[in-house]
């Protein structure tokens, strides 16, 4: 199985595995266990003969190095959770108890199964949206229905999925290694999901939106929200990131967003920095509004938040799932096709004195064997127009299908 992070142009990946855990993601109890076991686990302990090393694994932990990123894993080389919490509270989230995380050879793994040049490179030989682009606009119109229908001022997030057959397995490692390659400032995750009833599946993911990361007593959190597709020539593209920072439309979507994580966090905090307005940061598909928030927590909140605690409030965001929340998410519950799962979750890592990061789960897969599923999700809000929200999570799923090998 396959256990991995990069970041920063790092690659980590655990020294051991000592266990899997899963519940609900809702389920309060058991992730304060979860952080309860890292603080219980020694680092390098004996693995678990039930849940066999990542074969690839360096045999000697490297020397820790300094952080370069508040994502990159305990730099004290501590054991740490690594994990996902799923978007719906009843959904499945999965950690893997590890001795540690350390680097591996930059630009990890080696073997390159999606080299385009190799012939045993598994290609995409079909795809199916679920659902098309008409009727995921359509039922953009009906949440702008619902939105109007309270008064205008509300956001719902809605997704739509891809699922794709490769004419061969595809080995989540290597689609981790691509995304790295191909975003080299987004967060890959790749995690293997606990499911006792279905085949092995393999989260994997580019992440650009860091949820929570803490450092003792310092906090981060940049959402994203409010994005355009980018465009091939050069003077377009800076264009329309630049008139992406001035939109109203887009500055609202992004302003629920800020308002919900400064609400929740500057309690908190002793500092607390929320800028003034947004920057634009870009992948290779997409522009976004981003807000750096920062902080530092106060003495007893230090004690009491660690990260996976801190990710827990914070998550689903206003970015993936709307506002009001619990409204939001009944609204999505009840027009997208099928539960999220670990799409627009929280994946990451918490250590045994807490610190860790979480991400949220966008341009990401599912992969299972031949299969890999696709999810991609966009605010509404009111002002939204249907067509232009079905491109823009069309435009948002090209970083994984590139990286598939199944667009240009
Ligand atoms: C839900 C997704 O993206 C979220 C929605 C965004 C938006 O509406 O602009 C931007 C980034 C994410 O927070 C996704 O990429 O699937």
């Amino acid at each position: 199985m396959t256990l991995a992070m990069a970041s920063a142009g790092r690659w980590w990946e655990p020294t051991r595995i000592v266990g899997t855990v899963s519940g609900r993601s809702s389920d309060g109890e058991f992730l304060a266990a979860v952080a309860a076991q890292i603080r219980d686990t020694p680092p390098g302990a004996p693995s678990d003969p039930s849940t066999p090393s990542t074969p690839s694994t360096p045999s000697a932990p490297s020397a820790p190095s300094a952080p370069s990123d508040p994502s990159d894993p305990s730099p004290s080389g501590l054991p740490v959770a690594f994990g996902v919490v799923g978007f719906e509270p009843d959904s499945r989230a999965t950690f893997h108890l590890t001795a540690g995380m350390v680097e591996g050879p930059p630009g990890a793994p080696r073997s390159s199964q999606l080299d385009p040049r190799a012939d045993h490179a598994p290609t995409v030989v079909s795809l199916r949206p679920r659902p098309s682009a008409d009727d995921y606009s359509r039922t953009v119109a009906a949440a702008l229905d619902r939105i109007a229908r309270e008064g205008g001022d509300r956001k719902i997030v809605l997704g739509r999925w891809q699922d794709v057959t490769m004419s061969a397995p595809l080995q989540p490692a290597e689609l981790a290694a691509r995304l790295h390659a191909r975003n080299p400032a987004s967060v890959v995750l790749a995690l293997p999901l606990a499911d006792p009833r279905a085949q092995p599946a393999t989260l994997v993911a580019a992440t650009p939106e860091l949820l929570i990361a803490r450092r003792g007593d310092r906090i981060l959190s940049r959402p994203l929200a409010g994005s355009v597709p980018r465009a091939s020539d050069p003077g377009e593209d800076k264009e329309r990131g630049r008139r992406l920072l001035a939109d109203a439309k887009n500055l609202r979507e992004h302003a629920f967003v800020v308002r919900a994580i400064a609400d929740a966090l500057g309690p908190l905090c002793d500092e607390f920095r929320v800028p003034a307005a947004p920057c634009l940061i870009g992948t290779d598909s997409m522009w976004h509004l981003a807000s750096p928030i920062a902080g530092r927590l106060s003495p007893q909140a230090t004690k009491e938040w660690d990260a996976l605690r801190l990710a827990r409030l914070l998550h689903p965001t206003p970015a993936v799932a709307g506002t009001p929340r619990t409204w939001a998410m009944d609204a999505i519950s009840e027009l997208e096709e099928s539960p999220r799962g670990p799409f627009t979750g929280a994946a990451g890592w918490v250590d045994a004195v807490g610190d860790g990061a979480f991400h949220v789960v966008i341009r990401a897969a599912v992969v299972q064997g031949v299969s890999v599923r696709l999810f991609a999700g966009a605010g509404i809000v009111d002002g939204s127009i249907p067509a232009e929200e079905a491109a823009e999570t069309g435009a948002k799923m090209m970083t994984v299908m590139r990286a598939l090998g199944g667009a240009k």
